[in-house]
């Protein structure tokens, strides 16, 4: 599991080991791992130019001391001092007595910058010394220490001028930033510097290979398909015929044991949408019967909220998806039951009547009250789509080429969660899991290029098998 702590979580665990460690050892041992983690970065030390910006507070400290480990090794290391009063005394001292150079503008070219202009003491974008140094500079190769300055540590938000960086390399612990958009993708590769912080249990993680492995439900020796679990698929509508296929492609990954798909309206109306589903997937089975999950919602257009009705007069878990989102209040909500909503931004800015780029500019914040909200678990769909608990927690996946955001991937999505929700995990579980795998089976089905919905569907199988084989 990847975790990350908030700033007081992370200060008082920093507090704890500066009480137990000698003055000065933890900062060494930043300062150490960040100066490996550049020497990787440029390949070679000896000869190479490397450039500081230093602000006031430990982070400049990092960040100098880094720099002094660097230039003893032969890299000619300038530095430039955004707060030439207040800068770190003894990261200044170990700079000049290695060789570095404090200049008042830098030169004019350098292998790397790095960013030790503000750390976890941050607050707010760059102010404008800082942001017009860092724009005068973008064309450089940077490193943030800690976190990149100008992005919210706890919320990831980005309101104005910040470091963009390529590789950001942290200590102790991650922050939220390093895993929740859009503060995820000014922090590059992340690269974690271990400082032996003894943290609590983490607000916001990111499973792992292993998790997920560990998470994968498994048939009992003894299984039959109706011990696996049933899901139920309500989707599809004679104007979205290929949701109804995608939400079933989803469910029939092999992850549960049978899949029901009820179409809307009579069994005529609905003929052309069954004869696709069944030529698709002739192991589902067509009509109403007991379900241990429902999945309402993509294609369902007008026929949503009677779908939504009758998924929700069963007392089973549900996952809501696309046009059910827009008609879940009406329908009187999840009431209670284990329940997984997964809307894009788009549809939660509709849902709970905030403009779309506020839900993208705090995509934590905004899963989080809507999880209180709604009172289940939402899943905020994007390219590090956040998975919140209504009691705070949230489980972010960071897996999922740029591919995947593809017309239908998230209807394979819907229903891969209802058949992990079918098989028995927890609404948080499923969601979680269900949207590793979904990123994981768009890489696997086409490693570095185009990937249609129905493909990602069809590599989930391949994919469990590996994580299977690897095991936890
Ligand atoms: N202690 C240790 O041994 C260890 C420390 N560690 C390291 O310490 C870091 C935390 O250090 P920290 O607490 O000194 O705060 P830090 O992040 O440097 O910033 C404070 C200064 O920034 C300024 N500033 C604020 N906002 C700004 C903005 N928007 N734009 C520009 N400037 C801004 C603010 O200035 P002021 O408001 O006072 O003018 C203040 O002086 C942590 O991230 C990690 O790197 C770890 O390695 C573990 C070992
Ligand atoms: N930039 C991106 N990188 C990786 N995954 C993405 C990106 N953008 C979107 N996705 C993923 O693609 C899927 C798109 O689902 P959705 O928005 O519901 O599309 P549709 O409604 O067309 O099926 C989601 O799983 C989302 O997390
Ligand atoms: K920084």
């Amino acid at each position: 599991m990847r975790r990350a702590h908030t700033v007081e979580q992370v200060r008082t665990a920093e507090e704890a080991a500066f009480a137990v460690t000698p003055d000065g050892a933890l900062m060494q041992r930043a300062a150490a791992g960040l100066a490996t983690a550049l020497a990787d970065l440029l390949g070679h030390v000896y000869g190479a130019r490397v450039l500081l910006v230093v602000g006031a507070g430990n982070n400049g400290g990092d960040t100098l001391h880094a720099g002094a480990r660097l230039a003893r090794r032969g890299a000619a290391v300038d530095c430039v001092l955004l707060s030439p009063d207040r800068t770190h005394h003894g990261g200044l001292a170990a700079l000049r007595a290695a060789g570095g150079r404090v200049v008042q503008t830098p030169g004019p070219s350098y292998d790397v910058a790095v960013d030790g202009i503000v750390g976890i003491g941050g607050s707010g974008p760059l102010r404008p010394e800082a942001a017009a140094l860092v724009g005068s500079l973008s064309h450089l190769t940077w490193v943030a220490v800690d976190t990149p300055s100008g992005v919210g540590v706890d919320g990831g938000l980005v309101d104005g001028p910040h470091v963009a960086a390529d590789l950001t390399v942290t200590f102790g612990t991650h922050k939220p930033v390093h895993l929740v958009d859009p503060g995820a993708r000014a922090c590059g590769v992340v690269h974690l510097v271990d400082l032996g912080l003894d943290l609590p249990p983490a607000p916001v993680e990111a499973l792992q290979e292993h998790d997920v492995a560990a998470l994968l439900p498994q048939p009992a020796p003894a299984a039959h398909k109706y011990t696996r679990g049933v899901v139920g698929v309500r989707a599809g509508s004679a104007d979205y015929r290929g949701a109804g296929v995608l939400s079933v492609s989803g469910a029939a990954c092999g992850l549960a044991g049978m899949v029901r798909f009820v179409p809307a309206g009579s069994l005529e109306e609905a003929a052309p949408v069954i004869a696709l589903v069944q030529a698709a997937h002739p192991e589902a089975v067509v009509g109403t019967g007991r379900v241990q999950a429902w999945v309402v919602g993509s294609g369902g257009g007008d026929s949503s909220a009677e779908q939504l009705r009758a998924a929700l007069a069963d007392d089973v878990p549900v996952v809501v998806d696309a046009d059910a989102l827009s008609v879940l209040e009406e329908c009187g909500g999840v009431a209670g039951r284990p329940a997984v909503l997964t809307p894009h931004a788009g549809e939660l800015a509709r849902m709970t009547g905030v403009p779309r780029e506020e839900v993208e500019a705090d995509q934590l914040g905004s899963a989080r009250r809507a999880a209180a909200r709604f009172g289940c678990v939402v899943m905020l769909k994007s390219r590090h789509t956040v998975v919140a608990h209504p009691d705070g927690r949230v489980r972010v996946t960071t897996v999922g080429p740029p591919w995947l955001a593809t017309a239908g991937a998230g209807d394979v999505l819907g229903g891969l969660v209802g058949a992990l929700l079918a098989a028995g995990l927890s609404a948080y579980d499923a969601a979680s899991v269900g949207s590793w795998v979904h990123g994981a089976a768009a890489a696997l089905a086409r490693p570095e290029g185009p990937v249609s919905a129905a493909e990602v569907a069809r590599a989930i199988p391949e994919l469990c098998a590996r994580l299977l084989r690897e095991g936890p």
